[in-house]
């Protein structure tokens, strides 16, 4: 294989509000460059991407996620207000320079405040070089990234959820694939100025596809809250790739897809060809009455606009969980692409995820530590010695819980906020057992995604009840476990994950659900940030950090 030259790509990026109409209500949305979803990037393997983004919200701050890449080398471009860098003030340009370092299905998204769910985000795409092949066969590419949408501005949702009382967000309004929705505009109270049910914005998404042909789908979602079952009529799916790593070919009908997570399935159009299908997109492990997301997979030569004859498919019952666990247990990492984990961990860190009240909030807490960002990023008060900006104290490795019980709601006095962070020694392995229990709802607890920054963590397994060590840790899959940067905690239930400690900088770990690391439900790593380069002063002019900017 030839060595191909790497390259350098440029994209120069305006954040603004606009109005929208994705579902066809109209609300200001953050849009780049006018669009929401954002522009896609596609790279190959190698490349460098820059990304210069002015921020014209006028009256807000912004900043941009580079979800599932690793940022190695660059901690500091990692895009986590709080954590990896300051703000970027209205008015400002920030330049965002990386290299994607490994092919795969990639996202991009604000990580300020609960920006993400006005609209700020979009796919990345890192493709192999030329002359290589993937391990699988297809003849066309698509990108669709699934959405929840609010009809609220997310500051008004983030005012409600650091109320008292608390005021929950609610169930969406609507679901969009790749940014298209449909509320219904004679739902009682819609102002019919608002709602437009024939604006051209919310014309349902149309993927066109020729008979015969297979096509590679890669899905991400990126909802605020909801966990998502995808399907597309008539026809199965095979999954061949999980947040950039191959996995062993398997074939679904609906494919359970949590926030934060990419996907890569194989879809053949071998279905009658004079007609259209539905694609559907419907929430689960919610009670919810939102209607299902729909796109349309359409059979070149129809219309695009055609609607399939049929009802379109109603999708799993929300509760059936079994499913959901099924198919989490049954990825595995694809034959002669396994990266075997360390058989040993160093560390181990139980984290019990919970529902309280924290000095009369609402919040979501880790072994009764519910997180707050701090104002000075983590990166930059490590490297600069600001360390009177957080909290010092050590957070607990949470071994201590084998009397709770996590069936019933509990009140945990005890828990507080906090911004004290992990440190992890360098180059260890860290074993995390995502513990979930009951909310403070009676007979009620939730999938939770959990996404890892800097990182791959290996998937060592998910059981239903409270983990036991003695037991559970014996059943680890330590063979062909997939790698993942976002994974599901199902409801009453633990997930077990490893990683290496190895890439010098500090890290966001949180449930991706919006509402939720919003009301604490996030830890933050420090690992090697001795090794860490100079940091550019463009990450800088926050908190104690305050003087150090140099435009
Ligand atoms: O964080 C949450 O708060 C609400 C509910 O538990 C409040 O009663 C809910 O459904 C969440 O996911």
């Amino acid at each position: 294989v030839p060595k191909v030259e790497a390259r350098v790509r440029r994209y120069k990026w305006e954040v603004k509000y606009e109005m929208k109409s994705p579902d066809c209500y109209k609300k200001l949305a953050i849009t780049i460059n006018g669009r929401s979803p954002g522009p896609s990037i596609v790279a190959r393997v190698g490349d460098t991407i820059i990304v210069e983004l002015k921020n014209s919200l006028f009256t807000e701050n912004v900043a941009i996620h580079w979800h599932g890449i690793r940022q190695i080398g660059t901690p500091w471009m990692d895009g986590t207000e709080g954590v990896t860098q300051c703000p970027i003030l209205p008015a400002d340009t920030f330049v965002y320079k990386f290299v994607v370092d490994r092919p795969g299905t990639y996202l991009y998204h604000a990580h300020y405040g609960m920006q993400r769910e006005d609209g700020l985000y979009g796919s990345l795409r890192v493709l192999l070089n030329e002359g290589e092949s993937e391990p699988f066969q297809y003849d066309y590419d698509r990108s669709i990234i699934l959405n929840d949408w609010y009809h609220n501005s997310s500051k008004q949702q983030s005012f409600g959820l650091s109320s008292i009382p608390f005021v929950w967000v609610g169930e969406p309004q609507s679901i969009l694939i790749q940014g298209r929705g449909k509320f219904d505009c004679s739902t009682p109270g819609t102002p019919t100025a608002l709602c437009n049910a024939s604006h051209p914005e919310c014309a349902p998404y149309a993927i066109t596809v020729v008979p015969g042909k297979t096509y590679r789908l890669r899905i991400g979602s990126l909802t605020a809250l909801s966990a998502l079952s995808f399907e597309i009529e008539g026809h199965n799916m095979t999954v061949v790739e999980a947040d950039g790593h191959y996995v062993e070919p398997f074939t679904v009908k609906n494919l359970f897809i949590y926030s934060g997570e990419t996907y890569s399935v194989l879809v053949t159009a071998d279905q009658d060809p004079s007609r259209n299908y539905w694609m559907s997109a419907k929430i689960v492990s919610r009670n919810s009455n939102t209607t299902n997301g729909l796109a349309i997979l359409n059979y070149y030569p129809n219309h695009p606009r055609r609607d399939p004859p049929t009802t379109p498919p109603a999708g799993p019952h929300w509760d059936d969980r079994r499913p959901r666990l099924a198919q989490s247990g049954a990825i595995r990492a694809r034959r002669g692409f396994i990266h075997p984990p360390p058989q040993i961990s160093d560390r181990t860190i139980v984290m019990l995820n919970t529902q309280n009240n924290v000095g009369g909030y609402r919040r979501w807490s880790i072994n009764n530590v519910s997180f707050n960002m701090p104002h000075t990023p983590y990166l930059i008060a490590y490297k600069h010695n600001l360390l009177d900006a957080f909290d010092q104290r050590p957070l607990s490795d949470g071994h201590d819980f084998t009397t709770y019980n996590i069936s019933a709601v509990q009140t945990n006095p005890n828990a507080t906020t906090s911004n004290a962070a992990y440190r992890l020694k360098f180059n260890t392995t860290v074993d995390v057992i995502l513990q979930n229990a009951n909310t403070m709802n009676p007979d009620n607890s939730e999938t939770h995604p959990w996404h890892l920054h800097g990182h791959d963590f290996w998937v060592l397994g998910y059981g239903v009840g409270k983990f036991d060590a003695t037991k559970d840790a014996g059943s680890f899959n330590l063979v062909d476990p997939i790698m993942k940067n976002t994974v599901a905690v199902h409801p009453f239930g633990w997930t077990a994950l490893r990683f290496r400690a190895d890439n010098p900088g500090v890290w966001a770990f949180h449930c991706h659900i919006e509402s939720h690391f919003f009301m604490g439900m996030g830890v933050v790593f420090e690992e090697g940030v001795e090794r860490v380069g100079e940091l550019p002063s463009s990450i800088m002019g926050c908190g104690h950090a305050k003087g150090f900017y140099k435009p």
